[in-house]
């Protein structure tokens, strides 16, 4: 049930998803990822923290198959589907053809489940261009879902959306992990959304992985916490960020 993407030394571990050593990355002379080893087991929700352009989104790339590594080896379980920032619908697709797009047409009762379950009973026959910005994030979702990923590559995916759907976002793919438990890769900028969602948090800095905590507090967490509010503050200091921490 695992492949290595890239440069294969034997299989990777049963109970790991992703397995990365000594991975080395530059774009010309900028060294963007300099020695990065990561372990994320099957059904750990990893969120990856850092300040822009540190190379999140390189190291997801790379993880998703679609950037190559200068140097290391990555392992990662066959299944891994990514959801972005913007939601990448075909406008010439309704909703469910854009949620089963490159399946089987067995696949469109599957499709409809997947749409139900991210509250989108009934849009099957939409087009992409009436739907909200949620509902079309929603819909990405449910494409990702669909494929029962063993990995699920999240790369800012809540970032364009308003404050209250971001929440309401966030409460679905937390229940939806819940119940699928696919091993989660959130790149985020939001340390807050980082906490509240993941078992693990790591900050990437200066192309390798600075900090790496496990956030053991029950779910749905309570932001007024005093561990919650601990974790958060840890986060933004090794993010630069201590004035906005009370
Ligand atoms: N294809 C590319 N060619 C050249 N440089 C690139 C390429 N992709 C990324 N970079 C550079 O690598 C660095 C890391 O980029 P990356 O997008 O991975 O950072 P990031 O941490 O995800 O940033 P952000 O949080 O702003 O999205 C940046 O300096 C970026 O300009």
């Amino acid at each position: 049930m695992s492949e290595p993407v890239f440069q294969p030394r034997g299989e990777i571990p049963g109970e790991l998803a992703v397995q990365v050593r000594g991975l080395r990355k530059a774009f010309g002379p900028k060294i963007v990822l300099d020695g990065v080893d990561l372990d994320i087991r099957r059904g750990e929700f990893f969120a990856l923290l850092g300040p822009s352009g540190t190379g999140k989104t390189t190291l997801l790339r790379i993880l998703a198959g679609l950037e190559l590594p200068d140097a290391g080896t990555v392992l990662a379980a066959r299944r891994r589907t990514t959801v972005y920032q913007e939601p990448r619908l075909i406008p010439a697709r309704r909703v469910l053809a854009n949620v089963t797009l490159g399946l089987p047409s067995a696949a469109r009762e599957a499709g409809r489940r997947a749409l139900a379950e991210v509250g989108l009973d009934g849009y099957a026959r939409k087009w992409p261009a009436t739907l909200s910005g949620g509902e079309a994030q929603r819909v990405a979702l449910a494409r990702a879902l669909v494929r029962d990923p063993e990995v699920l590559l999240l790369d800012e995916p809540f970032a364009a959306l308003d404050a209250l759907t971001r929440l309401q976002m966030q409460d679905l793919v937390a229940e939806l992990c819940e119940r699928h438990r696919p091993a989660v890769v959130l790149v985020t900028h939001d340390v807050e959304e980082a906490v509240r969602l993941a078992d693990r948090v790591v900050v990437l800095r200066d192309g390798a992985l600075a900090v790496d905590r496990t956030i053991d507090l029950p779910h749905p967490r309570d932001r007024n916490a005093p561990e919650f509010a601990d974790a958060r503050r840890l986060f933004l200091s090794h993010l630069g960020v201590t004035a906005a921490v009370h």
